[in-house]
């Protein structure tokens, strides 16, 4: 048994990774932080957690994470930062559900997160934690930037397409999310009578997950990638949408050879599941699944390809993403403690 701290527990991807913590064979939560409900009782604040885990929220203590084999920071961006250099001189594994160590290129992310890095030395290292293409690495790493939720959902949307150079690099992501993708913390925006019965976009003119999808498919394409990234609140919990915009460089591929394509590439991710031709993925069908599931369109079989892409953003957009790295980390089977159908309806 491996132990593990979550810091920031009581926040929505805090208490989704205690939900899939707790059914794991070979870990054990040894501790979960809260600075401002310190002594409280994980259960008597989340009810769905009674008889599962037997513990207190304490205040995140970096000399008592440090008796962890591996520590979660399930926290605001800037947080993991402060405590990584400590906890990985002592031997922990970290893994960052936030975007410290997301950003390569220091100055872009001081820009977009509006703060300075305290330790940028630790961003080289960092394995950006998307095993669908960093797999090798991860299982080697001792710090994972757990990916974003668009991030997620957006790039493994593209993968197959940038991979194989079929597509003009100038590409369109028409992004939607549920209101949990903004955290638990109090906003005014969030409430019910303000986000319900209602639907907008946001960050049109700039949003901190555009570098960061960009930073992806600009490697993998080996050359600059133009991206135009609309997010937009729905009102609904959990669940992101993303309809992907791309164009054929030769008007050479069917619709059929696109398909086969994304089926080869994700047949061996038990993560990834390529839907059949013409299909309309639910973000309601990877509702709580560690799950994307994808599909591609060709409209009116022209150069324009179209695919969607959803995924639960608390599941494989943050928590069961994060769960996944620590059993490539820890040598388990990728899948163990993941493997569960979305609850529909
Ligand atoms: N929500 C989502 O869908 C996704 C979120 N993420 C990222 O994951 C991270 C967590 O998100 P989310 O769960 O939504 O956030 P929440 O706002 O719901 O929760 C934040 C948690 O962090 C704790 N916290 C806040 N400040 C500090 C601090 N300075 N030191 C230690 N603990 C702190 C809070 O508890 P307390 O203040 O009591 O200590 C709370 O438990 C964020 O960086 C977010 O961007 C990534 C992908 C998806
Ligand atoms: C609906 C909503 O507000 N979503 C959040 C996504 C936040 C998030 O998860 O950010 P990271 O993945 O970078 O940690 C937003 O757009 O800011």
């Amino acid at each position: 048994m491996k132990k593990v701290a979550v810091v920031g527990a009581t926040g929505y991807t805090g208490v989704e990774l205690l939900r899939l913590l707790v059914n794991h064979p070979q870990i054990r939560v040894s501790q979960v932080t809260s600075r401002e409900n310190a002594g409280t009782r994980v259960d008597a604040m989340f009810p769905n957690l009674r008889g599962f885990l037997d513990l207190d929220f304490t205040a995140p203590e970096v000399e008592q994470l440090a008796d962890n084999d591996l520590v979660f920071f399930a926290t605001p961006n800037g947080v993991a930062m402060k405590s990584t250099p400590a906890l990985l001189a002592a031997g922990v594994k970290v893994i960052d559900l936030a975007a410290d160590f997301r950003i390569k290129n220091i100055e872009v992310w001081e820009k977009w997160y509006e703060m300075k890095h305290a330790c940028p030395d630790l961003v080289a290292e960092a394995v950006y934690g998307l095993p669908e293409l960093n797999r090798a690495e991860i299982a080697k790493a001792r710090l994972i930037a757990n990916p974003g939720c668009y991030p997620t959902a957006v790039t493994l949307g593209l993968v197959p397409l940038i991979e194989q150079g079929l597509v003009d690099l100038d590409i369109i992501a028409d992004t939607k999310s549920g209101a949990s993708g903004a955290g638990r913390k109090a906003s005014v925006a969030h409430l019910l009578c303000e986000s319900a019965d209602s639907f907008k976009a946001y960050g049109v003119s700039g949003h901190r997950h555009q570098p960061e999808i960009a930073q992806t498919l600009t490697n993998l394409a080996g050359k600059a990638v133009d991206l135009t990234f609309v997010p937009h609140l729905l009102p609904m919990i959990r669940g992101i949408h993303a309809t992907l915009y791309a164009d054929l460089t030769a008007n050479t591929e069917s619709a059929a050879s696109i398909q086969a394509l994304y089926e080869a590439r994700y047949q061996a991710e038990a993560f990834v599941d390529v839907m059949p031709p013409k299909s309309h993925p639910e973000t309601r069908s990877v509702r709580g699944a560690n799950t994307c599931r994808i599909a591609i369109h060709q409209p009116q079989g022209g150069k324009r390809l179209v695919v969607l892409s959803v995924i639960d953003n608390l599941v494989k957009g943050a928590a069961g993403q994060a769960v996944q790295n620590m059993n490539l980390m820890f040598g388990y089977p990728e899948t163990t403690g993941l493997l569960s159908p979305g609850l529909l309806p």
